[in-house]
């Protein structure tokens, strides 16, 4: 099967767990476009719920597809979020951003009572660093982030190189919340929980793209049939 039929097989999955009256985080990225799309079918064929997404991009298309559209001031607490990941581990720790959406879709998946995951098998790693950790920074002082990040990484035993983040013009890229991503090239990263409690210290950071004990399941679309992780 393609790797876009796993996508959507996954999505599907997660689909079955939205119930009538549902507010929902919709998460962002080729994955998340899969569960929004078969969203927008259900709620066109009469479901009622309220969506609120982690990026423009996703916002955009939810709203092409009818699914009504609300923010966390109006509904600060959801029931559910769907969204895809880069990485993702057996203890549901996630690496989360190479959509750049990082950011909303951690204060999404926070404020929501279950956060899915969909994926296809190849996000599922035994150690997650392979995928370049995403990290939002703020425009000002960057090169003075940057090295501050640089010391994190190494307290928390970790060490690899740092890209700020181009867009396809070669300038640099701009999340939704106009912030700067560096990628960190970690290769593994042994201890999550130091190294995000040492991102979380600097100055300049805004977020970063470890996403732990947010999760709470996980549906992953293997060639041999959906596997699941933790409470879907
Ligand atoms: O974190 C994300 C966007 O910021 C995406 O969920 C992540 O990049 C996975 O995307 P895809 O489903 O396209 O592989």
């Amino acid at each position: 099967m393609s790797a876009e039929a796993l996508k959507r097989e996954a999505a599907a999955r997660a689909l079955a767990l939205v119930e009538p009256g549902m507010r929902l985080g919709l998460g962002t990225g080729s994955t998340a476009k899969h569960f929004v799309a078969l969203l927008g079918e259900k709620v066109r064929a009469g479901l009622d719920v309220v969506g609120v997404p982690t990026s423009e991009a996703t916002r955009a298309q939810a709203e092409a597809e009818g699914i009504r559209l609300a923010t966390l001031d109006e509904f600060p607490g959801l029931d559910l979020t769907v969204d895809g990941a880069d990485e993702l581990d057996d203890a549901l720790n996630l690496v989360k951003g190479g959509g750049g959406a990082l950011l909303r879709e951690k204060i999404v998946a926070a404020a929501s009572r279950r956060m899915i995951v969909i994926a296809d098998a190849s996000k599922r790693v035994p150690t997650l660093g392979a995928f370049p950790l995403p990290i939002e920074v703020v425009p000002f002082g960057l090169e003075a982030t940057r090295r501050a990040v640089e010391r994190a990484i190494a307290v928390a035993g970790a060490s690899g190189t740092l890209g700020l983040r181009n867009a396809t013009d070669n300038t640099p890229y701009l999340t939704d919340g106009g912030h700067f991503i560096l990628d960190a090239r970690l290769g593994r990263i042994e201890a999550p929980d130091a190294l995000a409690a040492a991102l979380a210290t600097v100055p300049g950071v805004v977020e970063h793209g470890l996403f732990l004990g947010l999760a709470t399941g996980a549906v992953i679309a293997t060639d041999d049939g959906l596997v699941t992780l933790g409470d879907v």
